[in-house]
C-alpha cells in the first residue's frame, strides 16, 4: 500500500512539475496511507519538487510528525494536510503557488471569496446545475502555521474542495489523487480565465453572484 501510494503521489508531482507549478521549491503534496491511526505521505520540506528521488516524501502521523525515524523534515505546511484528513474522507491534497492563483487571491482578497458561475468547467467540482455557483474562499496568509491551519480548517466542508491563501497559493483535496488534480487544474483554468476576462471587461470585478 505504501509503495502504491508513493508512486501515485510521485506521478502527480511529476505532472504538476511539468506544468511548472513548483517554482522556487514552493508547493507541497500529500496522500493518505491509512486511517486509525492516520498516516499519510507528505513532501519533504524545501526540496526541488521537479526532481524525482527516493527522499521526496516521508510518512507522518495524525499530528504531522514523522511516523518513523528519518532525517527528512515534513513540509512546513503539513498541518493543513492534517486538517483535511482529520475532517474529510479525502485521499489526496495538493498545494501549489502560481502567479494566477496569487493574483486572483489579491484581487478578491478583501471580499474573502472568488465566485464563478456559468462556466462549464465548474462541473469538475461536481456542480452540474445550469446556474450553479462555485465559491472558492480566500484566507489570510498567517505566518504562524497552526493559526493558518485553524482558519483553513473552517473552510473544509466536504471530501473535495479548494481554498486560496492570499498571496500564497491554493490548497485542494479530493477523494482520489485524480480528483484532487482535476480540481487543481480546473481552479487554475478559472483563475487564468478570470484574469484574462478582467483585461477585457474590468467591470466584471464588481459582478456579484
Ligand atoms: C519557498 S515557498 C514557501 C514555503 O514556505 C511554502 O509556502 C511552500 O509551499 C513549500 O514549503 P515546504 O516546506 O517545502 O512544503
Ligand atoms: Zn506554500
Amino acid at each position: 500500500m505504501l509503495n502504491e501510494r508513493w508512486n501515485e503521489l510521485a506521478d502527480v508531482k511529476d505532472e504538476l512539475a511539468e506544468r511548472d507549478w513548483f517554482m522556487g521549491t514552493s508547493g507541497n503534496l500529500a496522500i493518505k496511507v491509512q486511517d486509525d491511526p492516520l498516516q499519510f505521505l507528505v513532501t519533504a520540506s524545501g526540496k526541488d519538487k521537479r526532481k524525482r528521488t527516493d527522499e521526496d516524501f516521508l510518512l507522518v502521523d495524525q499530528y504531522g510528525h514523522p511516523a518513523v525515524p528519518t532525517h527528512l523534515k515534513p513540509s512546513a505546511e503539513t498541518l493543513l494536510h492534517v486538517e483535511i484528513y482529520r475532517k474529510t474522507n479525502a485521499l489526496c491534497s495538493l498545494h501549489v503557488h502560481t502567479i494566477d492563483n496569487n493574483v486572483v487571491s489579491e484581487v478578491y482578497g478583501d471580499a474573502g471569496v472568488v465566485t464563478f458561475q456559468g462556466q462549464e468547467i465548474i462541473k469538475a467540482f461536481d456542480k452540474w446545475e445550469e446556474d450553479a455557483i462555485l465559491r472558492i474562499p480566500i484566507i489570510k496568509n498567517h505566518a504562524h502555521i497552526p493559526t493558518l491551519a485553524k482558519e483553513f480548517a473552517e473552510h473544509i466542508h466536504g471530501d473535495s474542495g479548494a481554498v486560496l491563501i492570499r498571496n500564497h497559493g491554493i490548497t485542494v483535496w479530493g477523494r482520489t489523487a485524480f480528483e484532487a488534480k482535476k480540481i487543481l487544474e480546473a481552479s487554475e483554468f478559472l483563475f487564468r480565465y478570470q484574469l484574462r476576462l478582467l483585461e477585457h471587461k474590468p467591470f466584471q470585478l464588481f459582478k456579484v453572484v
